[in-house]
């Protein structure tokens, strides 16, 4: 318990710490209205001191220094007014937020000291620091530690002090509400205060609770894969958040939010987490999608998206399987390094006439191979561009002489031929030399398109290669390994021919045959990137990854997943991070377990482990609610009536309902029953406040506080590969959760009847 006088003690202290976050404030507000005025006033008054004087050389150098002198104050007064403004900023989110918690400890020779933490740092007239951001080395005691001794890692190396105080406090308009002190690493009180909070739409931030394996997390900086595998709402998403903002502070001035990129499930995510980085004041990542980063290089083809991913059913055979694998990845390696002796495939590029192409493939191969064996792929698609331009203006002239260039002239009107001409009043000696100058205009004109598709790489016959590539694979591996024979690969290959001809490519092919194409044109991979962040990595295959790690070699891995909720992958995702694995040093690969699951109370996280067959650990956080409801009803029009009266008891209490239904033709066909609620169908819609419909691959990631599971039937969920749908779905009540079904009960839902209500 904290005593009264102690809490009368630190308002005193928070007043003072808010009354001095104030005055600076109103003194950078000062400042910047001053440098506002000054900046308005230099460029009003820009030309006054300038004298433009551009005859004589020396007063022209003296115009340009001027010039450039006053640009130079001007970009001064801008920069100091970005930077206050900027402080200004953090103080106004301090002002809200000054800070929630306070260590005392003692460094052994030191004085004893007590500081506070919050989101971000504050320093008095007298350079004291009054708050320590979250991220200071020091700041890690606070999520780490129990009282007594603690060690934490400045970036000189590690420090042992001892600490004697940790407490937390709740504040809320300038007042302290509640304050604890507390033994353990995050008192589970502080935390029990934050999780009964109501759900937004958007995720918040985790701060202040962060719990001690979360930090691990947050805090490596030695890792080159990070490997985070935590149950569903064991908070992995958001100690991403956290990662990001604490890198961005350690690495500030080297590391800018663009050199870190987050791949997510889907685009109703990055809308759900796009404000918690903001709040701590660091600015957004790059995000995409997977999907995103490989379509976007694909605009003449339809890839496979994710409502036809889902409804793909290729992820179960043995073929898809394969395709997925990191065997399959460095088969295309093998493929493409077999390409600098031999198997490229070219296309003829045709100019005006079909029958008989300008350059030929043939032409094309041989020159391509003329380059000798030193020539890496990238410099011999170089070479034979180059080569290629080179013959191309070669033939100009002779082309100038053909007839077609002739009646081309006779048709040109006037105005068009002064628009050839170099100058208007331009003359020529005989119109013999006037025709040959226009034939090589025209001629110049039209080849510029066929330079055009040379430069690129319009020759290449990509689709044609990666089927070559395919139609090889049986040569290079033995495929009964992987249960295929030879006989089914190569239908398949014809599958793939067939949809290229559709203009489609699956996302399995879309992957490999973007490495193919990375290879042969030697494209430059992003440097740029440091930090590659992907959440929900059990929807990746291994190949994705791998190509992933391809595309950014400089950056450091960060993969979390629940390889319980993979709902593409299924049953191959336990064998993902033997995969990956592989791919980094061992030695600076970090496997971290998150098992306490904080998003759901105790009834609905010891409800939802059961789905689970292999008992995978799960604790759940001592949080009270109402047990789940199944809702078994004989037809469906009683189902229906079900769901109603579970939403009126839902919107009685005032939780949010998302209603979880397996496909989107379900989700459609419910919402059409049912009023007053949105329909969510894809994934660049944005979320919004109120009950939702919708589809169960639409949910990964998110959270509600409460969930109905719509046709939880036997009849719609019977495979056992169907266990991590259905953990996906039930998992994202945050409160209550309802289960409603017509008929026999899906056999893959719990039956312990201790755990649950039947209504
Ligand atoms: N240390 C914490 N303090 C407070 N809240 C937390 C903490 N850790 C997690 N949470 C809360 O638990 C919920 C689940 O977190 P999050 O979405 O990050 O989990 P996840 O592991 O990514 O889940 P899933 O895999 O099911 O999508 C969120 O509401 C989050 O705010």
């Amino acid at each position: 318990m904290v005593e009264n006088s102690d809490r009368k003690a630190e308002q005193a202290h928070l007043d003072q710490v808010l009354q001095k976050i104030d005055q600076k404030g109103d003194q950078l507000k000062q400042a910047i209205a001053k440098d506002k005025s000054e900046a308005r006033n230099i460029s009003a008054h820009f030309y006054d001191d300038i004298r433009l004087d551009f005859d004589d050389y020396s007063t022209s150098m003296d115009t340009a220094l001027s010039i450039q002198q006053q640009q130079q104050m001007l970009k001064e007064r801008d920069n100091a007014w970005q930077v206050n403004a900027r402080e200004l900023a953090t103080l106004k989110r301090l002002h809200v937020h000054p800070y929630f918690a306070r260590v005392d400890f003692e460094e052994a020779g030191e004085e004893p000291e007590s500081i506070y933490i919050g989101l971000a740092s504050f320093m008095d007239e007298n350079n004291e620091l009054l708050i320590y951001d979250w991220r200071a080395p020091i700041s890690s005691i606070y999520y780490d530690g129990k009282i007594g001794k603690v060690t934490y890692y400045s970036p000189e190396g590690p420090v042992e002090v001892d600490m004697s105080k940790k407490r937390q406090f709740m504040i809320e308009d300038g007042t302290i509400i509640n304050m604890f002190d507390t033994d353990e690493t995050i008192g589970d009180q502080m935390l029990m205060e934050v999780l009964s909070e109501k759900s937004s739409i958007q995720m918040k931030s985790i701060v202040k609770t962060i719990q001690k394996e979360q930090n691990k997390i947050i805090r490596d900086t030695t890792s080159d894969l990070l490997f985070v595998q935590g149950a569903a709402g064991s908070g992995k998403t958001s100690a991403i958040l956290q990662r990001i903002a604490f890198l961005l502070y350690r690495y500030r001035g080297n590391l800018k939010s663009g050199n870190v990129i987050m791949f997510s499930p889907n685009q109703l995510f990055n809308d759900y987490i796009e404000n918690v980085l903001p709040e701590m004041g660091e600015q957004n990542m790059v995000q995409m999608t997977y999907w995103q980063f490989i379509a976007r290089r694909l605009p003449k083809m339809k890839v496979q998206n994710l409502f036809d991913q889902f409804e793909d059913r290729q992820a179960d055979t043995a073929i898809g399987r394969f395709k997925d694998s990191l065997a399959f990845y460095k088969l295309a390696t093998r493929y493409g390094q077999h390409l600098n002796q031999s198997g490229m495939i070219f296309r003829n590029i045709y100019f005006r006439t079909k029958k008989k192409p300008f350059f030929s493939k043939e032409e094309i191969k041989e020159l391509y191979y003329s380059f000798n064996e030193n020539y890496k792929l990238g410099n011999r698609i170089d070479a034979t561009r180059e080569e290629l331009i080179r013959r191309l203006n070669k033939r100009v002239a002779n082309e100038a002489r053909k007839v077609w260039v002739s009646r081309e002239i006779e048709g040109l009107s006037h105005e068009q031929m002064l628009d050839m001409y170099d100058r208007p009043d331009q003359e020529f000696s005989s119109e013999k030399a006037e025709r040959a100058f226009l034939g090589k205009k025209i001629v110049i004109k039209h080849l510029s398109k066929l330079a055009r598709r040379i430069n690129h790489n319009g020759f290449l016959n990509l689709r044609g290669q990666y089927l070559a590539f395919l139609r090889a694979v049986p040569k290079m591996t033995d495929l009964a390994k992987y249960g295929i024979s030879e006989e089914e690969w190569l239908t398949h290959v014809e599958e793939v021919k067939a949809k290229f001809k559709e203009q489609e490519i699956d996302l399995r092919d879309a992957s490999a045959y973007l490495y193919l194409y990375d290879q042969i044109i030697a494209r430059q991979t992003n440097l740029e990137m440091r930090y590659c962040f992907i959440d929900e990595i059990q929807d990746y295959s291994a190949f994705q990854l791998a190509y992933l790690r391809y595309n950014f070699p400089r950056a450091k891995f960060t993969m979390l997943g629940d390889l319980n909720q993979a709902i593409f992958t299924k049953d191959e995702s336990s064998s993902l991070l033997k995969q990956i694995s592989g791919l980094f040093d061992p030695e600076k690969t970090k496997l971290v377990q998150l098992t306490k699951s904080y998003r759901s109370t105790k009834q609905l996280t010891d409800y939802t482990k059961q789905i689970l067959r292999h008992g995978e650990k799960i604790e759940s956080f001592n949080r009270q609610g109402p047990l789940p409801q199944v809702w078994g009803r004989s037809d469906e029009a009683g189902a229906l009536a079900a769901l109603k009266a579970a939403l009126a008891e839902n919107d009685a209490q005032k939780l949010t309902t998302a209603i979880i239904t397996k496909d989107l033709e379900a989700a459609k066909k419910l919402a059409d029953q049912l009023e007053g609620v949105h329909l969510i169908s894809s994934a660049n819609q944005r979320l919004v406040e109120g009950n939702l419909v919708l589809p169960s691959y639409l949910a990964k990631g998110l959270e509600f506080d409460a969930v109905i599971m719509w046709d939880a039937s036997k009849a719609a969920y019977h495979e056992e590969d169907e266990t991590q749908l259905v953990y996906t779905i039930a998992s994202r009540a945050m409160y209550k959760l309802d289960l409603v079904y017509a008929g026999e009960k899906s056999p893959l839902l719990p039956t312990n009847e201790a755990t649950f209500a039947k209504k």
